[in-house]
């Protein structure tokens, strides 16, 4: 089997929100996928859908199981970290180590206390008198210590500082990720997480919107950023954004050859937030 995940025609609905609508999704290992979309969008659902904490209608495979009937065994190989609120705050961080080092077979507790060395959790406090950002830390040490071949990362770094943000990634991907792992994050924080992702989904009220590798990110999209005379020619082609920039506006194109556009300005591949905005604020407009 060389799909980790693979999900077709993925629906939830609750009461009168379509939450997920369809949604078809295909991983491999060595992925890290960045699953970005306003409030509401669906993210949670999806991904709660796909560990079977939450019911769904449509085909889903994780790991050749399926996660509506076979959970238990899933979870054993799957590690999610969503509500950082879970974690017993009566217990000191030693006990909570020792906790986990009893439940969990793929727990590495010399790999969570390495972690830990590098932040300002001491082992000897309660998780009750931890600052939030704290025991978010906590929380990602314990996570990145479990040896799972899927991790699903619920917008991980919420109410860290940027410092931390930044480490958090940079320690994913070179003290965890590997070949072997598939890594899906839900975040909002998405110039952080764009230079470690191999692909990118969009998701905007319940459905795909983009599904993309990187490496064909850069060469569908293309920015432009044009000052004078060249904006109305840069205008008069196609494109689904346009923003003011410094002295000019940068436009993006979908699908539209290099070569046309480069005599018009300097052309990037535009950042995943800058496509984001064009994409789903155009969405979110139309809609209303
Ligand atoms: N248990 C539930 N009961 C009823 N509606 C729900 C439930 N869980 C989610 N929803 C609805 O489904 C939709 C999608 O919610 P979801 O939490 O999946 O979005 P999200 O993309 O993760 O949002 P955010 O970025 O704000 O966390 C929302 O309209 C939400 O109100």
């Amino acid at each position: 089997m060389n799909r980790v995940i693979e999900a077709r025609g993925l629906s939830r609905q609750f009461a009168q929100v379509q939450a997920v609508d369809g949604v078809d999704l295909s991983l491999k290992a060595g992925t890290v996928l960045g699953l970005i979309g306003p409030n509401g969008a669906g993210k949670t659902t999806l991904l709660r859908a796909l560990l079977g904490l939450t019911d769904c209608d449509g085909e889903v495979q994780v790991l050749g199981l399926d996660p509506r009937r076979e959970h238990a065994r899933l979870m054993q190989q799957v590690c999610f970290i969503a509500d950082t609120a879970v974690l017993p705050r009566w217990m000191t961080v030693l006990q909570l180590l020792d906790y986990v080092s009893g439940i969990h077979p793929r727990f590495d507790r010399g790999q969570a206390e390495r972690f830990l060395a590098n932040t300002e959790v001491g082992v000897k406090r309660k998780v009750a008198e931890l600052s939030k950002g704290m025991t978010v830390q906590l929380h990602l040490a314990l996570v990145m210590a479990i040896d799972a071949r899927v991790l699903i990362l619920d917008e991980p770094t919420l109410g860290l500082d940027i410092l931390f943000r930044k480490r958090f990634y940079e320690q994913l991907l070179n003290d965890y990720f590997d070949d072997e792992r598939t890594i899906i994050i839900s975040t909002h924080q998405v110039e952080e997480v764009q230079n470690i992702l191999t692909e990118v989904v969009f998701m905007s009220r319940g459905r795909v919107i983009l599904n993309k590798d990187m490496a064909s990110f850069e060469t569908t999209f293309s920015e432009v950023h044009v000052v004078g005379g060249a904006t109305a020619r840069a205008e008069a082609i196609p494109h689904i954004g346009s923003r003011p920039i410094l002295g000019g506006r940068a436009i993006i194109y979908e699908g539209v050859d290099r070569a046309l556009l480069e005599p018009l300005g300097q052309v990037r591949t535009p950042s995943v937030s800058d496509l984001f905005v064009a994409k789903i604020g155009g969405e979110a407009h139309h809609g209303q």
